[in-house]
């Protein structure tokens, strides 16, 4: 097996330290060709779709990519911005802006995106931190509660650069943060922003994406860490059962995903009386498909359809001060015991060691 090329190894260096922000990644293009590339990889990835392999490249090449990425690319052009893909701009924001709040607080740590799927990836970004001096890295994913499907994901491309590499630096993994305060409380904060400017509607959906009924079964905590959250963001409103509905958005394919469906969710409510729903999308940290096509533009058609009168969808944590200070906390308590000081700081510790150790020699 043969190692990526190494520079040259040199003595003394200050170790430095990078946070790797790692998110889903997104086509670089809402067209049908820019579909199929990014597709083929993200379902082609057997985290995502656990069908023996054979079979599934039979059924995704002959058929999948073949229809969907049409489809796909007329979804994306709906959403697409001057600066791209939503969930390209806005992981960009949040690693610029995390890494200015990393600053602010006195410590050196260069912070990066990556997007698992597509561009930049992840073993391109761990190279490049590697070939600037970076020994330490801490992997961030951009996804609060942890799946199988998507963090181990994340996990599977930066251990496979492992592999790859001689000098492999020190590595620390974030699993989840569905429960952790900070987090919570920034969720709550942007409902509460919502609320004082659009007023509060008589029920608060909390739309999580979905994955196959069966990973649960298999032992995959995301269906739990989801519920979690949905809970300690009720808690944290003070919001009773009756207020809030937790429900699962994004069904892929034909089999059983985790339920309740958000889309039947919604027109059953509507069909029920309610008339005025706030929607929040607390699983995806920005906004991005899913969020802004799937619920915000698909979503309120079918719940108005039904008879709802009104709709009102709440962005994503995106680059919210407070999530970019959550973000933080959650990556310094993950760095505990590594030295964060500028590398001039270093420096002048370790000068004034020597000037120490000389003085006692003499
Ligand atoms: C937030 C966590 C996510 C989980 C869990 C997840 C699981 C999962 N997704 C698919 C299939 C698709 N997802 C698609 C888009 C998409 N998924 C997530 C996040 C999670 N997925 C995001 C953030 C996005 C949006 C990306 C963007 O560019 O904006 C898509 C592609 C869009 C489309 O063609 O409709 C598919 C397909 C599966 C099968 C799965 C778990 C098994
Ligand atoms: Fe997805
Ligand atoms: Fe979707």
């Amino acid at each position: 097996m043969a190692f990526n090329k190494e520079p040259s190894f040199q003595h003394g260096q200050a170790a430095k330290t990078a946070v790797l922000y790692c998110n889903l990644g997104t086509p670089s293009a809402p067209t049908a060709p820019a579909l199929r590339k990014y597709l083929a990889e993200f379902l082609g990835d057997s985290r995502v779709v656990e069908i023996p392999k054979p079979i599934w490249w039979l059924i995704l090449h002959g058929i999948i990519l073949r229809v969907r990425p049409k489809k796909s690319a007329a979804k994306y052009a709906s959403i697409w911005t001057e600066g791209g893909s939503p969930l390209k701009v806005f992981t960009e924001q949040q690693a610029q802006s995390l890494g200015t709040a990393l600053q602010e607080r006195g410590h050196s740590v260069t912070v990066r995106y990556a997007m698992r799927y597509g561009q930049p990836s992840i073993p391109a970004q761990l190279s490049a931190l590697k070939a600037e001096g970076v020994q330490r890295v801490l992997i961030v994913p951009a996804y609060p509660q942890y799946s199988g499907t998507t963090t181990a994901s994340v996990f599977d491309a930066v251990y496979r650069w492992g592999l790859k590499t001689r000098l492999v630096p020190e590595m620390r993994f974030v699993n989840r943060y569905h429960d952790d305060p900070r987090y919570i409380a920034a969720l709550a904060q942007t409902v509460r922003e919502h609320w004082a400017t659009h007023g509060q509607a008589e029920k608060l959906v909390m739309s999580f994406h979905g994955v196959p009924e069966r990973t649960l079964q298999l032992g995959d905590p995301y269906h739990c860490e989801c519920m979690k959250t949905g809970r300690l963001l009720a808690e944290a409103l003070g919001l009773s059962k009756d207020q809030y509905k937790l429900t699962f958005q994004s069904r892929f394919g034909k089999a059983k995903w985790l339920e309740p469906y958000t889309e039947p969710t919604l027109i059953a409510m509507a069909q029920q009386g309610v008339k005025k729903v706030d929607v929040i999308c607390p699983g995806f940290t920005s906004d991005c498909l899913e969020t802004l096509e799937e619920i915000q533009q698909e979503a309120q058609e079918a719940f108005l359809h039904a008879g709802g009168e009104g709709f009102s969808y709440i962005s994503c944590l995106n680059n919210h001060a407070q999530w970019i200070e959550a973000l933080a906390d959650i990556s310094l308590g993950h760095m505990q015991g590594w030295d964060l000081s500028a590398p001039d700081a270093k420096a002048l510790a370790a000068s004034r060691e020597r000037a120490l150790a000389h003085g006692a020699k003499n």
